[in-house]
């Protein structure tokens, strides 16, 4: 009967290795009684260990180590990890004892102090012993062993092994265990412990430099920002708009794991039982944790309703070196109710979605919040302050302080894509020169505002928009107008029946052709307007740092009618931050294809009182002349 596998965890590993190589003599199984080298496999594991009469250890990687028999827990090598940065430094007590005889064993749990060194430089022939175990040294293994070398090097005659000894996280039970493995290295030789270096401890310039570079401030650190809060309550929004102040700042980069945009790739197929949630936050975890590895921003915005994964995420990102920065949006369920920006709570109160979190599922409090925002009554603008106060006391992040050519926002070009790349104009098809403009350099009041229209295949909405805009501005030089579609086919002419609607006169019918979105589109625009809210994510999902520009043409009426009658063009684009409401379904003109002649009016109709109020307040033709 072939035996369950199973890969245990970083500890467990350590342990498999070092009774492999007789390091922890006398213990020479897992579950001594009484011992602190444990092995615990999960309950299904357990049973099907149990009926086989043992498991096969194997790495995350799948590699099978070890046989472990059950009960007993009688270790069987099958291969040695052969891999790791320094393995050549990774010997056992035998390899030492064969290597290395007669010399004095040194513990090393952390970099050598200058004082210790010198205490080590009058004993002789020594073999510093690095424990490089999980959760052992304060450096990580690669920096103790790098710093451990260059102590060596300053010794008369010292040479350098890698224990992996894990840490149990008992201080008593660790400090037995390591002096063991310490006595069975040195055999017949001494173990030499040294005192703690304590606080006055200095360092080396080597060492210096190599501690570090392993540790490195809150401020260079990875760094998870974990949104959690219920459907409605605002975590995309502040998200998104922390986001772009960071893009403005510039000096970091960032990726986005937003609830809606995981569950349509990384988490596809998943529901919203207990159990796929569980799946899924620990999925977003592992992904941010990774990221935070390597020293990245990470900024991630499910609902994560439950305490014990958002505490396992924390975990997996403290384990990767990272910082987890836990913001609770704690918008009150009446608010996002009140909302009920996608029509979900409405459903679910009817019982037409199951598991629905706040109203048929539990949403846990978190109790270990960095900051929590309830966002009722306040602007978005206001709510992020809280989170950016506090990313900037804990270290992690200063955003307090905008960026050196910050403008006055009136006349900030609007957007965060880079200004300085080349930009196709997608109105006249001609590859324009890269632009003179800087970014965040006054945008020429002369240069005409860009208006991109934006719906699904680019052949009713859109192109109506477009060339209905085009009509209605005359020959403004103020503006400049274009469309695409989000998905569907290149190419294709404008659907008929919105042709037949096109007031008397619209011209460029005959010659439009359908174009899908492209980044270069989105890059040219100053301001992005879709038929839908379902387009306007799209744009978002792929392009977070473009939240400023992007708007549904029904939510940009609403802030303009905000804003009231006066202010044109540049000017009225700086003010919609300000006044930008939801981008409501109620909001979104309606698709009109294949759904007859009337559905064509119906969407001509809406889209002209739109447009009629688009076009007057981006224009600043009134104002130039
Ligand atoms: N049953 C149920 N409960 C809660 N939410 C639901 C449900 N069904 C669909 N949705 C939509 O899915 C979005 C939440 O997905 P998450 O991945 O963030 O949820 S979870 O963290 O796995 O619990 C959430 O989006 P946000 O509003 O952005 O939070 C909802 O729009
Ligand atoms: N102060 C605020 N902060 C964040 N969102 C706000 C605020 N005031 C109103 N809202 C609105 O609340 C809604 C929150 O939606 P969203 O950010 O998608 O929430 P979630 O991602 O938590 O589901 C948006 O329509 C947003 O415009």
């Amino acid at each position: 009967m072939s035996y369950p596998q199973y890969c245990p965890s970083p500890r467990e590993l350590d342990d498999l290795e070092l009774l492999t190589t007789g390091t922890l003599v006398p213990i020479v199984a897992f579950n001594e009684p009484g011992s602190p080298v444990t092995l615990s496999l999960p309950g299904d594991v357990q049973a099907a260990a149990e009926s086989a009469g043992g498991v096969e250890l194997v790495d995350p990687e799948g590699l099978p180590l070890a046989r472990v028999s059950l009960p007993g827990g009688a270790v069987e090598p099958l291969t040695h990890a052969q891999y790791g940065p320094f393995r050549r430094y990774y010997l056992s007590p035998e390899q030492v004892r064969e290597q290395h005889p007669d010399r004095k064993v040194v513990p090393v749990v952390d970099a050598l102090s200058e004082q210790q060194l010198e205490r080590l430089s009058g004993a002789g022939p020594v073999l510093l012993l690095a424990f490089v175990g999980t959760g052992t040294p304060d450096l990580t293994p690669t920096a103790l062993i790098r710093a451990t070398l260059a102590v060596a090097a300053r010794l008369e005659d010292a040479y350098v092994a890698a224990v992996p000894l894990a840490s149990r996280g008992d201080a008593t039970v660790d400090h037995a265990l390591g002096a063991q493995v310490a006595r069975t290295y040195a055999g017949d030789a001494d173990v030499l412990a040294l005192p703690d270096a304590g606080d006055d401890a200095t360092y080396a310039p080597d060492v210096a430099a190599i501690i570090e570079a392993d540790q490195p401030g809150p401020e260079e650190q990875g760094l998870v920002l974990f949104f959690t809060g219920l459907s409605g309550s605002g975590k995309s929004t502040l998200a998104q708009a922390l986001m772009d102040r960071v893009l403005e700042q510039g000096i970091r980069t960032i990726t986005s794991l937003d609830g809606d945009v995981v569950r349509r790739n990384l988490s596809a197929g998943l529901t919203f039982s207990k159990q796929d949630r569980e799946t899924n936050i620990r999925r977003i975890g592992w992904v941010a944790a990774e990221i935070s590895r390597h020293r990245g921003l990470a900024v991630v915005s499910p609902i994560a309703p439950f305490d014990e994964t958002r505490q396992q995420v924390r975990a997996m990102v403290d384990e990767a070196g990272g910082a987890f920065f836990l913001v609770h949006v704690a918008t009150p369920l009446e608010e996002c109710e009140r909302r009920d920006r996608k029509g979900l709570y409405a459903k679910a109160r009817r019982g037409e979605i199951p598991e629905f979190t706040g109203i048929s599922s539990p949403y846990e409090e978190p109790q270990d919040a960095d900051v929590r925002v309830d966002t009722t009554g306040r602007t978005i603008d206001d709510a992020l302050q809280d989170v950016i106060d506090a990313l900037a006391e804990a270290g992690y992040l200063d955003l307090r302080t905008p960026p050196a050519a910050e403008q006055p926002p009136s006349l900030v070009e609007q957007g965060g894509a880079p200004a300085t790349t080349a930009r196709r104009n997608p109105v006249s098809d001609e590859a324009s020169a890269p632009t003179e403009v800087e970014e965040g350099a006054l945008a020429p009041a002369s240069k005409p505002l860009k208006v991109l229209f934006v719906c699904t295949a680019n052949i009713c909405r859109s192109p109506y928009m477009e060339l209905t805009a085009r009509h209605l501005a005359g020959n403004d030089p103020t503006l400049e107008f274009a469309s695409a579609g989000t998905h569907g086919f290149t190419d294709e002419p404008m659907n008929q029946p919105m042709v037949e609607v096109l007031h008397p006169g619209t011209t460029g019918h005959d010659d439009f052709r359908s174009r899908r979105l492209t980044t270069a589109e989105l890059e040219w625009a100053d301001i992005v307007l879709t038929a839908e809210a379902s387009h306007r994510q799209f744009i978002l999902d792929d392009n977070p740092a473009l939240f400023r520009k992007v708007f549904t043409l029904g939510q940009f009426i609403e802030a303009v009618a905000d804003i009231g009658a006066g202010v044109h063009g540049r000017e009225l684009l700086g003010q919609l931050q300000q006044r930008r409401g939801p981008a409501t379904a109620d909001l979104d003109v309606a698709d009109p294809y294949r759904r007859g002649d009337k559905a064509a009016r119906t969407a001509a109709d809406h889209i002209d009182r739109l447009l009629r109020a688009a076009v007057a307040a981006l224009s600043s033709a009134g104002k130039a002349t």
